[in-house]
């Protein structure tokens, strides 16, 4: 079988028990099970969660602390005992881990983001395994990931992995949640997330999870987008892994073969960029930047809003609502006085302008 790279991202409910402690038996076979897909050729890169769950006891509650405090402090406690398990438990199989804490800003912030991809790349390279988180301890509430789920599926985009495995403590995504609702058929192959399959899924999950199956599904319609195939279910063993890679996985396939991978330029563009300003541009102009593959030229835009510098990330409006991002070569000033000078009819130098808006590897449509 082909090498693939392959994000493996691991629910609370699936490496700790309720009491707050590594569920060594569980923990175990999801060792045994990486190992392996690492030994048949794979890159592996883990996102684990479980920091909160593994820490609380620790901490002295008696159960998931409610509190951001709460929950930071016990992240601080949990990602060392995790740390700690996978590198004890993977030296056994002579796998080198590094643990990698992200928080929202890293992948915000370009240059970070840029380091952090060059980081990731170098550890892949070297054999190593990095193991992902959230950096809890330091994040600011409205600034999060959201959850693991989407951490994974950014983290899948953004390294081009070829599948996303999202292992929790059921086998796949159901009509409705099966725990209420004991009839609901399980989903084997989707090629989309629709909006029906997202009422289905409830935030309710396990005592230690976050955000429930609708966490995932959100998670499994980034990650399609952005090219990458996603597996959500469950197994036991060593080689679950490994099965899951070759299509006999229990659980639910999400693949969309006509998504093409979206280069890391794009994807920063699209999903982590902040957006400081709105240009409004002509039907002519929506026509090329859509469906011709062209650049943004000034002709076309006729209104701008906000205040921004040449490299920022503004939205693009056209006739009916948002077209998509990209980033610009001209300040809001230039910009507005250009318009400006075009609608005096003034400026006959103008149309010949070539000096794109937004060039065409720099724009992320919807
Ligand atoms: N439509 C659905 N199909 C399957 N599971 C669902 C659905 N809606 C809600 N769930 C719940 O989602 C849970 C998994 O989410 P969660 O506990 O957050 O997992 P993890 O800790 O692995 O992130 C399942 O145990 C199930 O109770
Ligand atoms: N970063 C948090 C996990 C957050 C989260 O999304 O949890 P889960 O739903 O179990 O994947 C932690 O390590 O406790």
């Amino acid at each position: 079988m082909k090498k693939q790279r392959i994000v493996v991202k691991i629910g609370s409910s699936s490496l700790t028990n309720d009491r707050g402690e590594i569920d060594q038996q569980k923990f175990d076979d999801h060792i045994g099970a990486l190992a392996a897909l690492r030994n048949a050729g794979h890159e592996v890169i883990l996102v684990s969660s479980g920091a909160v769950a593994a820490g609380f006891a620790g901490l002295g509650y008696p159960s998931r602390p409610l509190t951001l405090k709460g929950k930071q402090a016990a992240a601080a406690v949990g990602q060392s005992l995790l740390i700690q398990s996978y590198i004890e438990k993977f030296s056994a199989y002579k796998i080198v881990p590094a643990q990698i804490l992200l928080t929202r800003s890293d992948f915000s912030n370009r240059e970070r983001y840029r380091n952090a991809f060059a980081t990731m790349t170098e550890l892949l390279e070297r054999g190593v395994l990095p193991i992902i988180n959230e950096n809890d301890t330091v994040s600011v509430e409205e600034l999060t990931f959201g959850d693991n789920d989407m951490l994974s599926a950014l983290v899948g985009g953004f390294l081009h992995a070829d599948q996303l495995i999202i292992l929790t403590d059921i086998n796949g995504l159901y009509e409705s949640n099966p725990r209420t609702n004991p009839t609901a058929k399980r989903f084997d192959y989707l090629e989309e997330i629709t909006e029906e399959l997202m009422a289905g899924a409830d935030e309710n999950g396990s005592k230690v999870g976050t955000g429930g199956m609708k966490s995932k599904l959100l998670a499994a319609k980034t990650a399609s987008s952005l090219g990458v195939s996603v597996f959500i279910g469950t197994g036991k063993g060593d080689d679950k892994l490994i099965d899951i890679v070759k299509g006999m996985g229990d659980g639910t396939y999400i693949s969309n073969p006509s998504i093409a991978k979206l280069n890391t330029n794009r994807q920063w563009i699209f999903l982590h960029s902040e957006i400081t300003g709105k240009l409004y541009v002509d039907e002519g102009a929506e026509q090329a930047i859509l469906y011709n593959g062209k650049s943004l030229l000034p002709a076309g835009v006729f209104k701008v809003k906000g205040e921004f510098q040449k490299g920022d990330v503004v939205e693009v409006f056209g006739l009916n609502g948002l077209l998509g991002k990209g980033e610009v070569s001209y300040s809001s000033e230039e910009l507005k006085q250009t318009i400006e000078k075009r609608n005096r009819e003034l400026m006959a130098d103008l149309q010949s302008s070539t000096v794109e808006v937004i060039h065409r590897d720099r724009w992320a449509k919807i």
